[in-house]
């Protein structure tokens, strides 16, 4: 499997210390990427999509994708990171319609949270609520404090406008359960994780979800599970495979 990845930060780096497939890279920095892979970057994103990829996997930005993402799904399938740019209707639908006529998909994996399973299932008898708390170092969010402090509460739609890069999990949640999303984000000098805790409220279940994420070696933002949630994604795309295990 060849796989196009746009963005050399953090998640790149670690897809290329873990993954054996090929691998190469766009960024708006090309130096980024030339330190990555000195012989496997693209200076255009064009030029990249159209090298011949079996998956273009977007680790940049929700910015990035509202750029690319339609550029991308005409040639290959993708792989969205920054889901937060998902919960704008009209480029999500876009997204599919073109995905569709030239018979690519789009994943989106569970990234820093857990449960996404139970929430699928739950969407067939309708989800009443669901709530989620993001807890982080107030360096994560880009604060100071030194005490604990409530930065938001309000919508999905508002969370992912007002914190791009820490609660694209919040779009997760809302494309999987299909129900209102309340959110609230704490940074809280105590915890040296990102924490996402996680209420689900409906007719056949409730369900509790607490999910206490080491960060990532080179963006204390992104959770490390959100990483090896796309390595699993990747795996099991180039797997193929006739087990499939969870909803
Ligand atoms: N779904 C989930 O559960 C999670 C999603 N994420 C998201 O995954 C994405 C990747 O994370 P991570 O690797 O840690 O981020 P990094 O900031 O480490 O790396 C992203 C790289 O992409 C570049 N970039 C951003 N926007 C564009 C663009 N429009 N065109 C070209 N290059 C661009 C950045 O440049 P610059 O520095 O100039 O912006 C940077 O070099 C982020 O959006 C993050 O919020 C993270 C954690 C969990
Ligand atoms: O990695 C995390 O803990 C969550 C995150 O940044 C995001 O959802 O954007």
């Amino acid at each position: 499997m060849k796989i196009c990845v746009i963005g050399c930060g953090n998640v790149a780096r670690v897809l290329k210390e873990k993954l054996e497939e090929e691998l190469v890279f766009y960024d708006r920095h090309p130096e980024k990427c030339k330190e990555l892979c000195e012989n496997c970057f693209f200076e255009d994103p064009i030029e990249m999509f159209e090298s011949g990829c079996d998956l273009i996997v977007e680790a940049a930005s929700p910015k990035a994708v509202e750029e690319l993402g339609l550029e991308a799904v005409k040639r290959a399938d993708l792989l969205v990171l920054s889901v937060g740019a998902l919960i704008n209707e009209e480029l999500r639908e876009k997204l599919i319609k073109v995905a569709e006529e030239s018979g690519h998909k789009v994943y989106v994996p569970s990234g820093a949270i857990a449960g996404i399973d139970a929430i699928k299932a739950l969407r067939e008898v309708g989800i009443d609520e669901v709530r989620i708390t993001v807890r982080k170092n107030p360096k994560s969010l880009g604060v100071e404090t030194s005490e604990e402090k409530v930065l938001f509460e309000g919508s999905a739609e508002e969370a992912v406008k007002k914190f791009p890069f820490n609660v694209n999990v919040v779009a997760t949640l809302k494309l999987a359960s299909g129900a209102p999303v309340k959110v609230r984000v704490v940074a809280d000098p105590k915890v040296d994780r990102n924490i996402h805790q996680i209420e689900v409220i409906s007719k056949a279940s409730n369900v509790f979800i607490r999910v206490e994420n080491v960060p990532s070696p080179y963006n204390p933002k992104t959770s490390y599970l959100a990483i090896l949630s796309v390595l699993r994604t990747i795996k099991e795309i180039a797997k193929g495979g006739v087990l499939r295990v969870g909803t």
